[in-house]
């Protein structure tokens, strides 16, 4: 078993990169990549590189303080408070910009969960335990009115708490099965990934989507992003032509599929 301070570290790079393979991996509709910006007209990939060393302590101390942690309402609030701390981080490094609040919360809780148990190997059993420790209630949670809380009073949607309370069943269902089954077919790792984030995009209830848009906008984007996967991704036309369509969308309309990224980072995280 590796020993504590080992584990920390290896935790903390192993979620890092994750954030940083997300954030170079080009192109991506409506995300900043290597090549744009997508549709944020205040963040670049600077921005997202950046913020994803700044939050390398962040991870490293909810290592720590999960290691061997049995799973309760302490774990919990010990890693709400280090979860917070690294939101104000990321904001002091980015000058303000939110670039990886969802990120934060879904790699801090797998983080949390592998540390807990670092023996468990199994994808499954780890998004169960992050499931698990979400459950427990965030009692000193600031009362502060976000974009999420809005999108879930205007729509029947689950957002970025409810994926990781029932265990991330996009995770399970979409981009891990999209991941390896695309790995499996040989095609190259950055159209695994691209496959992996449009199976998120088909299917998550993106708030960040819903903020910035609507319920049509919803709705038009997973039908691109299922397209793109019927017609077989990057390798035929009609899939090439799609992945243009969706990204001059999301550009036009500023609409930024941010919770799919995430998500897409936490996946390659369980499976890098
Ligand atoms: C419980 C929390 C998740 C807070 O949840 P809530 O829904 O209240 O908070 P939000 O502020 O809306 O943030 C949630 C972020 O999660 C991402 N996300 C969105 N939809 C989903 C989904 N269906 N599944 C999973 N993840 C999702 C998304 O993050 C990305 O978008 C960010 C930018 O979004 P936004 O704020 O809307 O846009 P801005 O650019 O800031 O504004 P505009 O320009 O549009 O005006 C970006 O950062 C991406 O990461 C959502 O933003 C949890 O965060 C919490 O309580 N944390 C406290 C600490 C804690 O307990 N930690 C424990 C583990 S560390
Ligand atoms: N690549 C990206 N672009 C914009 N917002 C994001 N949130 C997480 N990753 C992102």
């Amino acid at each position: 078993m590796l020993i504590a301070a080992k584990l920390e570290e290896v935790l903390a790079a192993k979620a890092v990169k994750a954030l940083i393979d997300e954030a170079i991996l080009t192109p991506k509709p409506g995300l900043v990549d290597a090549d744009n910006s997508g549709a944020h007209a205040d963040m670049s990939l600077e921005h997202m590189l950046t913020s994803a060393y700044a939050l390398e302590e962040t991870f490293r101390e909810i290592a720590s303080i999960s290691y061997l942690h049995p799973v309760n309402q302490e774990l919990r609030e010990k890693i709400a408070a280090i979860g917070r701390q690294g939101e104000q981080t990321m904001l002091s490094a980015t000058n303000g910009v939110n670039t990886h609040k969802g990120a934060i919360w879904a790699l801090g809780l797998l983080v949390s969960a592998k540390a807990t148990n670092p023996e468990e190997q199994n994808p499954i059993k780890i998004l169960e335990t992050a499931g698990r420790i979400a459950s427990y209630q965030d009692r000193y949670r600031p009362t502060s009115y976000t974009h999420g809380q809005a999108v879930k009073k205007k729509y029947p949607v689950m957002g970025a708490e409810e994926e990781a309370q029932l265990g991330f069943p996009h995770i399970r269902h979409a981009s891990l099965p999209a991941l390896i089954n695309a790995r499996t077919l040989g095609k190259t790792e950055d159209a695994a990934r691209i496959d992996a984030l449009l199976s998120l995009m088909a299917t998550v209830d993106d708030t960040c989507i819903l903020h910035r848009g609507d319920w049509a906008d919803l709705v038009e984007i997973k039908s691109m992003a299922n397209e793109f996967l019927e017609y077989g991704g990057f390798a035929t036309e009609p899939g090439r032509d799609i992945f243009q369509y969706l990204s001059a969308y999301c550009k036009s309309k500023r609409l930024s599929p941010g919770g799919s990224a995430d998500l897409l980072a936490a996946t390659m995280f369980l499976v890098s």
